[in-house]
């Protein structure tokens, strides 16, 4: 089985990131590359990372717009060849349709259900009553229905909706290996129980990115998988 690491590039450096990848290339499966990448660097950058990676990029815009620009934005990244490529499920099923259109044959389009970032309060001061559970299962099932390859959540609810979208491609972010900071992410799990619950793409950043020992850290999430 391949190796369901993507390590998310957070970062504006270009030769930071090119660094970084080149120490840890043989323990991860992928490259995210997210906002804070791409708007520095664009399609150049992320040529340079997927030619110096030889590695599948995953193109983490998180599109959110009505149907036509979504559809156009996808057109204007097709010739990166990602991977995958995310877009907002609160866009609507009319908007991730389109995405999902326009994307290239081999491209997977996920769809970001609820950040990992929040919790059920922060929920309920969007103005969304219910469980974290109750909201990303209920767009999921929109996500299904409008033909996207997947979903973006967190690990807590990755099990929950691998038994209810059987062939689903679920991409979990917020990991945390035991012991480590949890930072701005509260719903977290570790990747191994993600992987265990039906993860297809483990999305790690700063628990490798921020650790003094790059290395040695991608490795030891490597060996707990
Ligand atoms: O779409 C994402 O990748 C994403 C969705 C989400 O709900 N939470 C989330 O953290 N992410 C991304 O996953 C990465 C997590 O980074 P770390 O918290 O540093 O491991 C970041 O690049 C986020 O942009």
């Amino acid at each position: 089985m391949s190796n369901p690491v993507y390590l998310a590039l957070d970062m504006p450096q270009l030769d930071a990131a090119k660094d970084l990848l080149s120490k840890v290339r043989s323990h991860i499966g992928g490259v995210k590359l997210g906002m804070e990448f791409f708007y520095a660097h664009g399609h150049h950058g992320v040529m340079e990372v997927a030619h110096a990676s030889g590695l599948p990029i995953f193109l983490d815009l998180k599109l959110h717009d009505i149907p036509n620009t979504v559809a156009g934005a996808m057109q204007s990244i097709h010739v990166l060849e990602p991977a995958i490529v995310t877009v907002h499920a609160s866009g609507g099923r009319a908007m991730m349709e389109d995405a999902k259109a326009a994307a290239g044959e081999n491209c997977k389009v996920v769809a970001v259900t609820m950040l990992t970032s929040l919790d059920e309060n922060d929920l309920a001061r969007t103005g969304v009553a219910g469980t974290p559970h109750d909201h990303v299962m209920r767009l999921a099932e929109l996500a299904e229905s409008a033909g996207l390859d997947g979903i973006v959540c967190s690990g807590q609810e990755v099990g929950a909706v691998h038994k209810q979208w059987k062939h689903g491609f679920f991409v979990v972010p917020g990991l945390r290996p035991a012991g480590s900071a949890g930072g701005d992410q509260k719903r977290t799990v570790t990747p191994r129980k993600a992987r265990d619950d039906g993860a297809s793409v483990l999305v790690i950043g700063r628990p490798i990115s921020k650790a003094a020992d790059p290395l040695a850290a991608a490795r030891e999430i490597e060996a707990t998988l």
